[in-house]
């Protein structure tokens, strides 16, 4: 099998994960803090031995806890053909970055002149040509990243193992080494698993997430479309990344019915059967605010406030489990004086086709 597999438990750790990625595929890692995400990227580039399970890559065992006719295996960290790159660069402080990125090569045999001349090459493929002669305290952050990607592409990994690469960078530098990401991750066969919190890197660099949750997989789908993770999450997690709201209830013909015995109304995902355990993601763009009494309307109590540019978004209570609150936008200039405050009650029209109802995690 191509591609990496991550189905192992990690030692002394309530971890216990299965995270695959297929060839030239980003699948992006997500979950609260102490979820287990840089766990499994430790397991994946071997900094954990699995107490379970085992870690695969093209098809090559790199460690195997062992078990029922399975015998114990191990691949250390630096013949693995996987790179860890971390917010922070970690580049070795009296090296230069033509030296830094050249040391893997050198570390796999590669004569002192040759991994220099790769090294300048691949200094070249991060836009940073001209940082080769710097030391890291002579480079910004979002140059250290830089270097530390060309460092991590140097090895020639089959799998690259992102742990949150623009949480350190300022709001300029962030976009620049995302974009260079995205570049450096299109194309060719070369996996990559991508821990991160930012929404934008999700977005911009992963084609499928899974979402961790006390050590476990608890939810996991492709990124992008009408049921993917961020426009029908079905986690608290991944809802509140994607801005979404999540509602709790049972499937209903049209809809959602929740607790109180109202319809929300929106689209059962296929297989979503009637009368089962549901949540339903409600964007901010499929409610709209409506004069009181209107025909179908649902009441929104208020109970954040968040002015967001030429609008204010007006947030409901979240839920039992954590799950986000729907929220509203109001236009400033159309906003009635007491319904941006807490307890205030609105009506809401819904937009059901806009609302994805899918089945509750189990
Ligand atoms: N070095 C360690 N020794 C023992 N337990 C650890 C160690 N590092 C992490 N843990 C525990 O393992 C679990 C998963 O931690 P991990 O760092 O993988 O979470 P994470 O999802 O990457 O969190 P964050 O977003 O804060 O980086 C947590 O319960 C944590 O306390």
């Amino acid at each position: 099998m191509s591609g990496l597999l991550v189905a192992a438990t990690a030692p002394d750790r309530d971890v216990d994960v299965e995270v695959a990625a297929g060839p030239g595929e980003v699948v992006a890692v997500l979950g609260a803090n102490g979820a287990g995400k840089s766990t499994a990227l430790a397991l994946a580039a071997g900094l954990l031995r699995p107490a379970r399970g085992r870690v695969v890559l093209d098809g090559t065992v790199l460690a195997d806890a062992g078990g029922p006719g399975r015998r114990p295996a191990w691949t250390p960290p630096h013949r693995r053909r996987t790179a860890l790159m971390t917010q922070d660069a970690l580049l070795l402080p009296h090296l230069a970055a033509r030296d830094d990125v050249a040391f893997p090569l050198r570390a796999r045999g590669v004569g002192r002149r040759e991994a220099r001349r790769r090294a300048e090459g691949w200094l070249a493929r991060v836009d940073a040509a001209g940082l080769a002669d710097r030391r890291p305290a002579q480079l910004s952050g979002g140059q250290q990243q830089r270097v530390a990607l060309a460092r991590a592409l140097a090895a020639e990994p089959r799998a690259l193992l992102l742990d949150e690469p623009t949480a350190a960078l300022d709001v300029a530098a962030a976009p620049a080494v995302r974009a260079l990401l995205a570049e450096v991750l299109a194309g060719g066969d070369r996996c990559a698993l991508l821990v991160t919190h930012d929404v934008l890197d999700v977005v911009a660099l992963a084609h499928r997430a899974v979402v961790l949750e006390h050590g476990r997989v608890v939810e996991q789908g492709p990124v992008h479309g009408p049921d993917g993770v961020l426009a029908a999450p079905r986690s608290a997690f991944a809802a509140r990344l994607a801005g979404v709201g999540l509602l709790r209830g049972t499937a209903a013909t049209g809809g959602l019915r929740r607790p109180d015995g109202t319809l929300l109304p929106g689209r059962p995902a296929p297989g979503c059967a009637a009368g089962t355990a549901a949540v339903a993601a409600v964007p901010p763009s499929a409610l709209r605010v409506v004069p009181a009494g209107t025909a179908g309307a649902l009441p929104l109590v208020v109970a954040a406030v968040e002015p967001r540019g030429d609008v204010v978004r007006l947030r409901a209570a979240d839920g039992p489990g954590g799950e986000p609150g729907p929220a509203v936008d109001v236009p400033l200039a159309a906003l009635r004086p007491g319904a941006a405050v807490p307890g205030a009650t609105l009506a809401v029209a819904v937009d059901a086709a806009a609302v994805r109802v899918r089945a509750a995690l189990g």
